[in-house]
């Protein structure tokens, strides 16, 4: 598999109902709850990429630009942007969409580090070495 191969078999995507249970006393997703969300999928992602132990060093601005109402539909997707020797950034993007109607808005967008590390968590090399580049 080669370098753009593996971004795109990587890519990641959860859906979730946004239920009471989740929302705050606006009514709607907490912010924590995204991020978690959020930190969920993009270790899933850059696992998936790697195939090796990850943990995250880093996370980037995170940006709230719609609103998650409850009995909303939301869909996480995790794309590896960039890959370091030992690290790789993962971006996540969350999308919002009505129930009974097509409507559909990105709400949050965020991305996330991580760093491939071995059994005595030292940082190792996140390509796998079968990769062609
Ligand atoms: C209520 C119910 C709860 C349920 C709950 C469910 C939650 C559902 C979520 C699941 C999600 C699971 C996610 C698990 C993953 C963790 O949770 S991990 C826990 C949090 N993270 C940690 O504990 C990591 C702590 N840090 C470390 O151990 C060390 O810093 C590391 C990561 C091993 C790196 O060591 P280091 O000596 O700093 O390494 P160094 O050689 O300097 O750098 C290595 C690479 O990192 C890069 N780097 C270092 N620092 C940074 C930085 N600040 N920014 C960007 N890149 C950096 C370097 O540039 C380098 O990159 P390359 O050029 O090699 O590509």
């Amino acid at each position: 598999m080669n370098l753009q191969e593996r971004i795109a078999q990587s890519e990641t995507r959860i859906f979730k109902a946004v239920f009471p249970n989740t929302t705050n006393h606006y009514d709607t997703l907490f912010g924590g709850t995204a991020m978690q969300l959020m930190d969920e999928v993009a270790f899933i992602t850059a696992t998936r990429f790697c195939r090796k132990r990850v943990v995250t060093v880093s996370s980037d601005r995170i940006d709230f630009t719609q609103p998650i109402p409850a009995g909303t539909i939301i869909e996480l997707i995790g794309q590896v942007v960039s890959v370091g020797k030992t690290s790789l950034k993962v971006q996540v993007d969350i999308y919002v969409e009505e129930m009974y109607s097509d409507t559909r808005l990105k709400a949050v967008n965020g991305s996330f580090t991580f760093v491939a590390i071995d059994e005595h968590k030292q940082p190792v090399q996140v390509l796998p070495e079968s990769t062609e580049v």
